[in-house]
């Protein structure tokens, strides 16, 4: 699986060319796509980047990539990040690190988006994964009663020694379960409306490309607009 998600991340990272300001996606499929460009800058690609997280920002400066405060930039050329499920329209579930809010942002920020993922990550409807929703926690109760209302079953979600997880923004996360997902546009935008969400693991128009590789081989999925 390692070696696939290499593949993948590799094959995206061969997009970027010189003068590029590139987004740096979150989790163990982004680390190796920022490992790759790390390698291209030593060989004296020119680029600079935004990150997702405080762990790939660390990461990147680690591979000698010169990173932005996302804060002081309110467009990027491309955007290279991982997914946990994405479907044959490339709608996605992110967030399973936590980071699909600054995520989202910097995506709908990029003019493309490219998805990297192995095998595991590829189904035929979106909903084996719970949709994860950052929220404020004055309206824990209120949105929790509204994903309910959705068909949802939401879950806190928990760090491994059982304290409330937390987002690098400081704010916990409700885990969705929502069952097979029959219409994601639609329950994007509905999560989206939910006075109190922050934001949302649902990704139904920010991916463009998708690198994809299986045992059988890589294979570049793009979304016709
Ligand atoms: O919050 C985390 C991100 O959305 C990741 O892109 C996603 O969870 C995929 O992570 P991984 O590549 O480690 O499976």
């Amino acid at each position: 699986m390692e070696a696939l998600k290499r593949i993948a991340a590799e094959a995206a990272v061969a997009e970027i060319a010189d003068g590029m300001l590139v987004g740096l996606g979150t989790g163990s499929t982004a680390a190796f796509a920022i490992a790759a460009l790390g390698r291209r800058v030593e060989e004296g690609l020119k680029v600079t980047a935004v990150s997702t997280s405080l762990q790939t920002a660390q990461a990147a400066e680690k591979a000698g990539i010169r990173v932005l405060d996302f804060a002081d930039v309110a467009a990027t050329d491309l955007c290279i990040d991982g997914v946990d499920e994405i479907d044959p329209h490339l709608r996605a579930i992110k967030g399973g690190g936590g980071a699909m809010l600054r995520e989202k942002v910097v995506a709908t920020a990029s003019s493309r988006m490219i998805a990297i993922a192995d095998g595991s990550k590829s189904v035929s409807q979106l909903g084996t994964r719970p949709v994860p929703i950052e929220y404020l926690p004055f309206a824990r109760a209120f949105v929790a009663r509204r994903v309910q209302e959705l068909g949802g079953n939401a879950a806190a979600r928990l760090t491994e020694a059982g304290s409330v997880f937390l987002t690098d923004q400081g704010n916990p996360i409700l885990d969705c379960s929502f069952g097979p997902i029959v219409d994601p546009d639609a329950l994007a935008l509905s999560l989206s409306t939910i006075p109190g969400v922050l934001g949302h693991g649902l990704f139904v128009d920010q991916i463009h490309t998708l690198y994809l590789a299986t045992a059988a081989g890589l294979k570049r999925c793009d979304w016709r607009f």
